[in-house]
């Protein structure tokens, strides 16, 4: 296991600088990050393999532009966010970062379809476009014939592949899943890795996720995990 590799691409798509996040529990002031420095390049998929309670999902949540770190700077595609205020940072979420759930977090109202067009056209598209593209992605998905079915009518594996569409669907640079397989069985959790890793290479996103599953882990092109608040590079027997 050695340093996080690379800071030499100019505008890798996300940049992690010196990130540093505590927590104060009670008395105690627990360091979940303390300087960690990663580069995630465009058309990379990265594994993030850490023990529970190591700060996977608040790393992800830093990288994603939900939370603020404590110190230290997020850069995504060679813009900085660190000193952005609330408005601005969404606005850059919105239109750079996809994000994956270990549940779904589809809105149970609207139908597949529905849920991968309101991203879009928060954004700005038209309802006809938004709707092409995300016939295209639930397509590509092989949901085509589920695309007006709601969440509650879809099984767990439709709801992910739902949900990987809707990440995807404004084009972002940077998609990050927080265990998007983890409340899937094993076949299922194959069958969506496998799905998720076509979007993600199709598109060139560059993509960090988190999962315990080792198996999954190695077939992604690198992996890194959380050491003494550093992101390392991580070898898996
Ligand atoms: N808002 C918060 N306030 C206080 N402590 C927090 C807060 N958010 C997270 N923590 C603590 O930070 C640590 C890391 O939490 P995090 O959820 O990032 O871990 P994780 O690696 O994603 O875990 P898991 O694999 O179980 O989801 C945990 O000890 C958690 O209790």
């Amino acid at each position: 296991m050695t340093q996080s590799s690379a800071t030499t691409d100019p505008h890798p798509a996300l940049r992690l600088d010196r990130v540093e996040r505590r927590f104060h529990q009670g008395e105690t002031a627990l360091t979940i990050l303390d300087g960690a420095d990663m580069v995630l390049r465009a058309g990379e998929m990265v594994a993030l393999v850490a023990p529970s309670g190591a700060g996977k999902s608040t790393l992800l949540h830093i990288a994603g532009l939900l939370e603020r770190p404590d110190g230290g700077d997020v850069v995504v595609n060679g813009v900085s966010c660190g000193q952005m205020d609330d408005a601005a940072r969404t606005q850059m979420r919105r239109g750079t970062i996809g994000f994956v759930y270990q549940f779904h977090h589809l809105l149970p109202e609207f139908s597949a379809l529905e849920n991968v067009m309101l991203p879009q056209m928060i954004r700005g598209l038209s309802r006809g476009m938004a709707a092409e593209r995300s016939k295209e992605l639930l397509d590509y998905m092989r949901l085509g014939a589920r695309a007006s079915h709601r969440p509650a009518e879809l099984s767990g594996g439709e709801q992910q592949r739902v949900a990987i569409a809707r990440a995807v669907a404004n084009n972002p640079y940077v998609l990050l899943a927080d265990e998007p397989t983890g409340n899937l069985d094993p076949v299922t959790s194959t069958y969506v890795f496998d799905a998720l890793t076509a979007l993600v290479r199709q598109a060139g996103v560059a993509a960090l996720i988190a999962t315990h599953n080792h198996d999954l882990a190695r077939r992604m092109d690198r992996a890194v995990t959380l050491r003494d608040g550093h992101i390392v590079d991580l070898v898996l027997d």
